[in-house]
């Protein structure tokens, strides 16, 4: 879709206004042209009251129409930017996980920020554009009017001239999307940077040899973006040389051929002169319009990605028949999954895979998973949580498999702390809660000399690792959901912090009724598990009650043994 494509669709109800304001624009321009060529012509005779009456409304008219149409053209465009960003953020947020993943974050945010930018400020020129191409219509009239053999040949000259302007649009345009994608890996490199600043410090040789990466990068975007602009200056100059045959043409060729034009030609010289401002912004607008052009297409390819990457069922899951609660147990049924298609991804080596595995988790019990680094405890969680959907086989909570059509309320069983959890700047979700509850939570957390809540927000969240994990947790517990789950939460507390998470905060979960499912590493407090599971490659090795525990594991479980 172009962009002029875009306007027209998203301007369906005031396309006729737009234009009637461009045209009258245009008309009142080529009044303003034929009056002031009237009155040259007629010397002192001419600049009378009723001319100059004439020419202040020709200029009103002109003023109306401009301000009509560039105001209509600014805002239907802003209206359909608002809409693609809604649309865009609408879809992220309907995406399945795995899939918005390998789109990644880089592409994300160029198209919703950069690109939308740069179509934005395409607006006036677009609506210049429209104004312009009246304008020249109309003046091309009047041209007509004054003699037709010349219009025929200034409109030949024109029309050709912009046909070879307009043939390399395509080679620009190229330029411009090579240009985009090298903005991309400048923006990922620039995330290296930023991210991996103390890494950077640390070794002068990492820091050059990712600046020499960002030299290259932004050389070959400085190449690209320079040889667009210089095709696109060469056109410039081009269109201008067209005007200037136009304007040869009238004062060296025409009198040669015609031998009536004699006054004609001063009044088709200032005809000319008049259209050429307008020409020139037709020509002159073209970089952005192109640039603009691509910017859409980018947006229309990542809002394809995002198609494809949505949920199954649209991500439109709307039944719910837990209603915020777990009775019995939650189960899977031999659930299998992989990364990517399963395949080896193109490099030969084989993309990590889980299962099958069966568990059943009764209400109320706490889990912990262990196993060395990559066995797959997160993978595993991202499953059961329903972030990730299992290739093969099922999950179920109290008997109800969890289906396409209620995913979502399935995940609103959990409160989950990954790793790599985010702290929002407001408690969304949340949001209306008491601010006392909150304050008593912080205290829990002795957090009470860092940081406040006020405003539905934290009033400081640039705090430690371990510190930030508390604020996640004073969430998860507002939350009140009926199973939690803790990926390696304790793993960045002190001492006297994870012993108060194994011994207080997991029993007093327990006994608010609450499921817990805890990744730990911590084997000095295995025994405040009721049952814990040790996975390897992907698998369940063992499942084990947690010593001291006087849990008895459920009847119905099975554990998939290695190797299976
Ligand atoms: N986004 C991904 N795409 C492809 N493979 C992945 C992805 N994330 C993880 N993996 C693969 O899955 C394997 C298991 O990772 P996972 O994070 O589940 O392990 P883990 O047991 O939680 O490890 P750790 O104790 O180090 O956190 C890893 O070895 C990795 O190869």
């Amino acid at each position: 879709m172009t962009i002029i494509e875009l306007v027209a669709k998203e301007a369906r109800p005031e396309r006729r206004k737009i234009i009637a304001a461009a045209l009258t624009s245009g008309i009142a321009n080529a009044i303003v042209l034929a009056m002031i060529n009237q009155v040259t012509q007629e010397g002192s005779r001419g600049a009378n009251a009723q001319f100059l009456t004439l020419f202040v409304f020709a200029v009103v008219l002109y003023i109306v129409g401009a301000r009509a149409n560039y105001h209509r053209t600014t805002t239907v465009l802003e209206r359909a930017l608002h809409r693609i960003r809604t649309r865009v953020v609408e879809k992220v947020e309907r995406a399945d996980m795995e899939k918005l993943e390998r789109i990644g974050a880089a592409e994300i945010y160029d198209r919703i920020t950069d690109n939308v930018a740069v179509i934005s400020e395409s607006a006036g020129r677009l609506a210049f554009f429209l104004q312009s191409l009246c304008i020249i219509a109309a003046s091309t009239l009047y041209l007509a009017s004054i003699s037709l053999p010349a219009f025929v040949l200034i409109a030949l000259l024109i029309v050709g001239g912009f046909t070879l302007y307009a043939s390399r649009n395509q080679e620009i345009s190229a330029y411009f999307i090579r240009a985009a994608q090298t903005r991309l890996t400048f923006f990922n490199q620039l995330t290296d940077l930023l991210e991996g600043f103390k890494e950077v410090k640390f070794s002068r040789r990492r820091g050059r040899e990712l600046r020499e990466d960002m030299v290259q990068t932004s050389g070959a975007l400085r190449d690209d973006t320079k040889k667009a602009n210089a095709l696109l200056d060469d056109n410039f100059i081009f269109g201008t040389c067209v005007l200037f045959a136009a304007l040869g043409a009238v004062v060296f060729i025409l009198p040669l051929r015609i031998e009536s034009l004699g006054e004609s030609q001063q009044k088709l010289i200032a005809g000319i002169l008049f259209v050429w401002g307008p020409l020139g912004g037709c020509t002159g607008g073209l970089p952005a319009y192109l640039r603009s052009n691509v910017a859409l297409s980018a947006i229309d390819d990542l809002e394809r990605k995002l198609d494809e990457a949505l949920e199954a069922g649209g991500g439109k899951a709307t039944e719910d028949p837990w209603q915020g609660r777990l009775a019995t147990a939650l189960e899977a049924h031999e659930i299998r999954y992989s990364y990517g298609d399963g395949g080896d991804g193109g490099d030969g080596k084989a993309a990590f895979r889980i299962g099958p595995m069966s568990l059943r988790i009764a209400a109320g019990e706490t889990v912990f998973i262990v196993g060395g680094n990559g066995s797959g405890k997160s993978t595993f969680l991202k499953n059961l949580t329903g972030l990730y959907r299992p290739r093969f086989g099922s999950l179920s909570v109290d008997g109800v498999p969890v289906t396409e059509a209620n995913v979502a309320a399935y995940r609103e069983l959990f409160s989950a702390i990954y790793s790599d959890f985010h702290l929002f700047s407001k408690v969304y979700g949340l949001t209306g809660v008491a601010e006392p509850k909150v304050h008593a939570l912080i205290e829990q957390m002795q957090l009470q000399h860092k940081t406040s809540f006020a405003g539905d927000r934290f009033t400081r969240r640039d705090l430690s690792t371990g510190q930030r994990k508390r604020l996640a947790m004073i969430v998860t517990l507002l939350e009140d959901r009926p199973i939690c789950v803790f990926d390696e939460w304790a793993a960045d507390q002190d001492p006297e912090f994870r012993k108060y998470f194994y011994e207080e905060l997991l029993p007093s979960l327990k006994q608010r009724g609450k499921t817990v499912l805890a990744v730990s590493h911590d084997d000095r407090y295995f025994h405040c598990a009721d049952r814990v599971i040790t996975l390897e490659y992907g698998k369940i090795r063992a499942i084990e009650p947690g010593s001291g525990s006087a849990f008895k594991p459920p009847a119905t479980h099975s554990a998939t043994k290695p190797g299976a």
